[in-house]
């Protein structure tokens, strides 16, 4: 490295979990190490003190305003990361055992706040685009796609209170 360029942190950093207010859900910051090529984007590596086990990686998209909701995986758990655009992703706690029962977390992230969720199984998550760009969503799982284990819940079914619209004020 010349005596300019910027020190790059070892990969075996660790990445501390920001402020989930939900137990089980971990919001990891990530890198973007750009140059004048373009960028490296972190996501999630099998030596990360976070990381469990792998079960497939796939990726989704969604037109500027889509809500996809609600999901609950009842084995699944998932590691998003929006790699384009911005998204909300909203996670409500509905477990009967947990200490934040009832608890509703609201997540933009996206380019402008490129962190790694952790989402548990039997937490319930949907996600809605915003912003004027599609957004692509990556899901690092813990277990190959599975149709039956999981539920969908009518996004604006009322016992899940939260309103999916845009807030102005
Ligand atoms: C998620 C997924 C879907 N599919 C198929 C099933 C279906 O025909 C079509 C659309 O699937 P869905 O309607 O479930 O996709 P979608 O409504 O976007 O929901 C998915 O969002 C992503 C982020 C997830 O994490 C998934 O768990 C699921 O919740 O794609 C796969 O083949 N493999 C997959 O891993």
């Amino acid at each position: 490295m010349g005596s300019g360029d910027s020190p790059i942190r070892s990969p075996q950093d660790k990445e501390v979990p920001m402020s989930s207010k939900i137990h089980g859900l971990n919001i990891i910051p990530l890198r973007k190490i750009p140059d004048e090529r373009g960028t490296i984007m972190h996501m999630l590596r099998a030596d990360a003190p976070h990381f469990d086990k792998f079960g497939e990686v796939y990726f989704a998209t969604a037109y500027p305003g889509v809500i996809k909701a609600w999901h609950l995986h009842t084995k699944q758990a998932q590691n998003y990361c929006c790699i384009q655009g911005m998204i909300k992703l909203v996670c409500y706690d509905d477990r009967a055992d947990s200490p934040t029962k009832g608890v509703l977390q609201e997540i933009v992230m996206g380019d402008l706040n490129y962190v790694l969720v952790q989402i548990p199984p039997l937490l319930i998550n949907g996600w809605k685009c915003i912003g004027t760009q599609t957004a692509l969503l990556a899901n690092c799982a813990d277990m190959p796609h599975d149709p039956t284990e999981m539920k969908r819940i009518d996004p604006f079914d009322p016992a899940i209170p939260y309103d999916w619209a845009l807030k102005h004020g």
